[in-house]
């Protein structure tokens, strides 16, 4: 109240001013409840007056430091004695009118209004309070009336002859003809001063709120929502009816049609330049070269929808559908036919959807007993979201945009409007997914920097590797490539970080804390889902199978998969079935490329092979980057044992070592690319020869199964020095042809391409019809933290260029 008072103090300087006051915040609520409990007999509505008289005293109290004038006492007294009258009156009846309801209600500015005029004559300012009653003229429905606009410009205009001081006008309120009071809906101060303004022909109708002026999308919704400086009148109008709260619905017509700009300013930040509204032509200094201007949302809506094969081509069943619920008062928010008319799809207030179905069922009862037209259906917990934008009309492609940002997010799309003027697309979907939505198509049409959000399984080797990889290079990629990449989860099997805005990546460890509440992936996969952020991307960085099975899952929620774990693509049939038909299903990405020779582009160079038409004879090599590094420094003739040992801490092992020694890791790749050829395999199918003893291949643990390996170093020596002195070396290689795949320990000739490998490289040789006789080969280092991790950034950034 204090500031206001400045406000208006300033503004005074300049000019004449009308001062329309609302309710102090909450006040009209507590009236209702007031209200609603004397009408059903409750005494309890005493304990609400009393609250209400309170907050008002100790506002007043504070603002006049405890000396409150004597004239202010006694208005004050007589506004909550009259208003004790009505509730004890309502009480005693034990009915609430709309008449009496809506007198009750407008005792809100009532208050307010005498407030701060009786605080701006304590600060010598010549004000005084004026009811507007006297003022607006509306239809007797009197708990949500209609403005007669004409009859309320000639009492304003006779009010307003002679002009001297500051009115103090209370908002929301009118009277009816009769002169009872009535109200002119909730917010509706803003619309008591576009009547006013419109009616004297004011310079500017300034609207006084919390907010700094219209955003591109709710603030709170959506993190990076920017104000609008200039809007169009219908943009406003638009905005405000498909839920913008900054501005009452109606507020902007009398104003337009008057040609009065509206300027929509924060009380709390007097400053701020807010959102001017008005009818000037666009132009570049106002309008961004953006189609949309802004976009915003219903949270709670109900679809009515009416179909039958009887609606076909019979005149007047729209005409009777919309004056059924025009009868009855019940506000159509969004209305969609499509040209088939087999049906009619209309969203209304929740509040009202159980009225409206039996007084449709009622109207067409004849025509849904002869099944001319289905039982009506409602359809619940929906949101409905509206783009709205000037420069939209005739702009090709923005529906385009909006549903294919939306399809690739997973945001299915119920029911859609646009109207021939172009201006407002307004969709229905899921009210789960209403963050989302409002989200991704802010990103979309205002944001030149997209994101994507990551939620990261395991905490090893890759997964640190990746987070190093993405703090070092994330910079970067926000300046030349638009794309900023959001950590906003990690989890291993005890710990868990999460943050919206993105992890600290410089002090991750720090941010895992301790699980609780459902543990384990699946409590990962439920926060995820329940989240629900827009372009979210998994990444499987750990060994485990239970990770692998939630793929399908993951795809079905339309969350997209980056994994270097292979017990998915190498996991049973029935698994890597569910994984390929997720993904047909759905419009996330599913990409593996690590699970095969690490940071190789092993499974993207046999895909293009594919598709391009080459047909592929056979696959060969060495894909296990801790067997190559063992043989190829056995080669140099160091310790069987001891290499296994250096291998697991240059990071190129599995957790479990074994997984490699027995082939298992390098059968698994071999099948995964079988099961790229087509070939319908398991694990079985691969011929595997292991090098883990027969004795240690049990729950032995890791520590103690590299100490006994020991056992092992003169056998591998042996073979090595035997195999040298024929011009030869071994090395653990493998192949697949027409579908049969085996590896193993094999001797090859030191002149052979397998024995010029070193550390842990993997080579991959391609013979296709197309590269016959001279084969296609890919070679590189095959394991490790850094160049698996690069290859996992390196499909993360794949599904980001595809997401946004
Ligand atoms: N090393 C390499 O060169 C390559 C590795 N890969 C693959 O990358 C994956 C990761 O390897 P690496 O980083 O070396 O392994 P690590 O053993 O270093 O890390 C595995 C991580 O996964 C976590 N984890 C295991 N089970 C779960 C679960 N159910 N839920 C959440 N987190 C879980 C572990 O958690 P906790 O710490 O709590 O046990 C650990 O943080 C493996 O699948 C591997 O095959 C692929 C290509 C190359
Ligand atoms: N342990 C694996 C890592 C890559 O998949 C290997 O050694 O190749």
């Amino acid at each position: 109240m204090n500031n206001v008072v400045d406000i208006i103090a300033g503004a005074l300087a300049d000019d004449n001013l009308i001062v329309v006051v609302s309710a102090v915040q909450g006040v009209t609520d507590l009236l209702l409840d007031a209200a609603t409990r004397a009408g059903s007999g409750e005494s309890g509505y005493r304990r609400t007056l009393e609250e209400l008289e309170q907050r008002h005293l100790e506002i007043s109290q504070e603002l006049f430091s405890g000396n409150i004038p004597v004239t202010f006492s006694v208005a004050f007294s007589t506004e909550f004695s009259e208003l004790k009258d009505i509730l004890h009156g309502v009480f005693l009846l034990r009915e609430l009118s709309d008449k009496s309801l809506a007198l009750v209600l407008g005792f809100g500015e009532r208050l307010s209004a005498l407030i701060v005029s009786s605080y701006l004559q304590e600060r010598r300012i010549e004000a005084y309070y004026l009811d507007a009653r006297k003022l607006i003229v509306t239809d007797a429905n009197y708990a949500d009336a209609r403005v007669d606009a004409h009859a309320s410009e000639l009492q304003i205009r006779k009010q307003f002859a002679s002009f001297a001081g500051v009115p103090v006008v209370t908002g929301f309120i009118a009277a009816a003809p009769d002169g009872s009071a009535t109200t002119i809906g909730r917010g509706g101060s803003d619309y008591t001063a576009s009547i006013l303004g419109a009616a004297l022909g004011a310079a500017e109708i300034c609207i006084w709120t919390d907010v700094d002026g219209f955003f591109s999308a709710d603030p709170k919704r959506v993190r990076d929502a920017r104000i609008l400086p200039f809007i169009s009148y219908a943009e406003a109008m638009e905005l405000s009816h498909a839920g913008a709260k900054v501005l009452h619905p109606l507020a902007v017509q009398p104003a337009m049609k008057a040609g009065i700009p509206i300027l929509i300013k924060n009380s709390f930040n007097p400053s701020a330049e807010g959102t001017r509204i008005d009818g000037a032509p666009l132009s570049p200094e106002r309008n961004r070269s953006l189609p949309v201007t802004g976009l915003t949302s219903i949270n709670n809506i109900v679809l009515l929808n009416m179909s039958g094969s009887g609606m076909v081509g019979v005149p007047g069943i729209a005409s009777r559908l919309f004056s059924c619920l025009a009868r009855h008062r019940i506000n159509i928010i969004f209305i969609s036919q499509a040209s088939s008319e087999q049906s009619i799809t209309l969203a209304i207030n929740p509040a009202q959807a159980p009225n409206a179905k039996k007084i449709l069922e009622q109207e067409f009862r004849a025509e849904i007993e002869s099944r001319q037209i289905d039982p009506l259906a409602i359809r619940k917990n929906l949101a409905m979201i509206a783009v709205v934008g000037n420069n939209m009309s005739g702009h090709a492609g923005v529906s385009a945009q909006l549903f294919e940002t939306l399809g690739k997010n997973g945001v299915n799309v119920i029911a859609v409007a646009q109207g021939a003027n172009e201006m407002n697309i307004s969709l229905v979907i899921d009210s789960n997914d209403e963050d989302k939505a409002l989200n991704c198509i802010h990103e979309s049409f205002f944001l030149s920097q997209r994101k994507v959000h990551l939620f990261i399984a395991g905490t090893g080797t890759i997964a640190r590797s990746l987070i190093g990889q993405i703090r070092a290079h994330r910079r970067n990629l926000q300046e030349e490539n638009d794309l900023d990449v959001v950590v906003c989860g990690m989890a291993n099997t005890g710990t868990i970080a999460l943050n919206d805005e993105g992890i600290d990546l410089d002090s991750w460890q720090q941010a895992l804390q301790p699980r609780s509440g459902k543990r384990g992936i699946e409590g990962y996969m439920e926060i995820i889902r329940e989240k629900n952020l827009h372009n979210t991307i998994f990444v499987d960085c750990t060994a485990s199978k239970e990770v692998a099975a939630i793929y399908p899952d993951l795809l079905l929620a339309n969350i997209s998969v980056v994994t270097a774990n292979k017990l998915g693509m190498a996991g049973s049939w029935p698994l890597y079935r569910s994984i390929r038909d997720a993904q047909r299903k759905s419009n996330a990405r599913f990409l593996y490329e690590t699970n095969v020779g690490a940071g190789l582009p092993i499974i993207n160079t046999l895909n293009d092979l594919k598709n391009s038409g080459d047909k592929i004879i056979s696959i060969d090599g060495v894909l296990s980057g801790t067997l190559s590094f063992i043989f190829n420094e056995l080669r140099k003739g160091g310790r069987f044992s001891e290499i296994v040992r250096r291998a697991k801490e240059a990071g190129y092992t599995e957790p479990d070592p074994r997984d490699d020694l027995s082939g298992a890791d390098f059968a698994r790749k071999f099948l995964i690319l079988g099961r790229e050829l087509g070939f319908t395999l398991e694990f079985s199918d691969v011929l595997v020869e292991s090098l883990v003893p027969e004795e240690y291949r049990g729950e032995m643990p890791v520590g103690e199964f590299l100490d006994r390996l020991e056992s092992v170093d003169s056998w591998y020596a042996e073979e090595s020095e035997k195999a040298a002195a024929d011009g030869m070396t071994i090395a653990y290689a493998g192949g697949i042809k027409d579908g049969k795949a085996s590896i193993g320990v094999k001797r090859v000739p030191l002149s052979s391409p397998i024995a010029g490998l070193s550390g842990s490289e993997n080579m991959v040789v391609f013979t296709t019809d197309r590269y016959h006789a001279t084969p296609l080969v890919v070679r590189g280092p095959g394991a490790g933290g850094e160049v698996t991790a690069g290859g996992v950034f390196a499909d993360i950034l794949r599904i980001a260029s595809y997401l946004v």
